[in-house]
């Protein structure tokens, strides 16, 4: 574009993949800068790379998209319908919650699965910790104390979703774990000593010999092109609730 006074040339910016429009945002994975529509397509079909590569799914498979109604799995479950549709995929999916029964937290994130049952039209599934166990995730904290709940409420999930992916007669559960998360679990593996799981944990299928394999369809995303994606379906006060639930119950920092 020429530019204004003084004859000098300006040139305006394009998108680098379409050129047509103008860049609204740096990728973090790849540092090009692209236009907002560029990067939706760009993530999307990065994720059915790795799906195709990976030979994750079969025609016909009925999976369950374990869905916490936190960004990754609401991303998840957003990709893994539209990709359903736009490729052929002939998935049967699910939405598959555990609801551990944390007031202020789980309650609020649970809504905006719902919101996603209808939004992308698939059949959700809720299983809660008081209905398995007869205890929810409040009441075990008032017994033991805010110390270790987090390990319990870890190997109850675990298991919970196992238990609703047999009840969904599903072949596999995929979950929301992108490559951040598996960052942080090498290095706690490696802090621990633990060589058998080090070896185990960056696998993008798990538990193949188990009850219900895994699948990580993000394992090769960026947590921060999630939370960008999530602007494609997430109003200004669905982010703003999110923000607040992860501030209330001290997953983010409020600095
Ligand atoms: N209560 C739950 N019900 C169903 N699936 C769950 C639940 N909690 C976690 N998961 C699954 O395990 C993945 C990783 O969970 P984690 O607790 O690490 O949350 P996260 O990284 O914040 O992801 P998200 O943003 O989806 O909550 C989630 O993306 C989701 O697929």
């Amino acid at each position: 574009m020429e530019g204004g006074g003084g004859g000098e040339k300006r040139t305006m910016k394009m998108c680098c993949i379409c050129n047509q429009r103008r860049p609204a945002l740096k990728r973090p994975k790849t540092l090009q800068q692209i236009c907002r529509e560029c990067f939706y397509e760009v993530f999307e079909e990065e994720i059915h790379r790795v799906i195709i590569d990976n030979n994750l799914f079969k025609r016909g498979e009925r999976i369950a998209i374990g869905a916490s109604g936190g960004k990754d799995s609401t991303v998840l479950a957003y990709v893994m319908s539209e990709l359903n549709r736009r490729h052929n995929y002939g998935l049967d999916l699910f939405l598959l919650s555990v609801d551990e029964g944390i007031t202020g937290y789980r309650d609020d994130s649970l809504e905006t699965v719902k919101r996603n049952e209808i939004q992308y039209g698939l059949p959700l599934k809720v299983v809660s910790y008081k209905d398995l166990y007869g205890w929810t995730m409040d009441e075990i904290v008032k017994m033991i104390g805010l110390k270790n709940n987090c390990t319990f409420c870890g190997v109850f999930r675990r298991q919970a979703l196992d238990r609703g992916a047999a009840l969904l007669k599903v072949d596999k559960l995929v979950t929301g774990h992108n490559a951040d998360d598996i960052a942080e679990t090498v290095l706690l593996n490696i802090l621990r000593g633990d060589i058998a799981r080090l070896s185990r944990c960056t696998s993008i299928i798990t538990g193949e010999d188990g009850p219900i394999p895994r699948c990580k369809p993000f394992k090769y995303t960026y947590e921060k092109e999630i939370v960008m994606h999530t602007s494609r379906n997430w109003t200004t006060f669905q982010l703003n609730a999110y923000i607040h639930r992860m501030l209330t119950v001290g997953l983010l920092g409020s600095s």
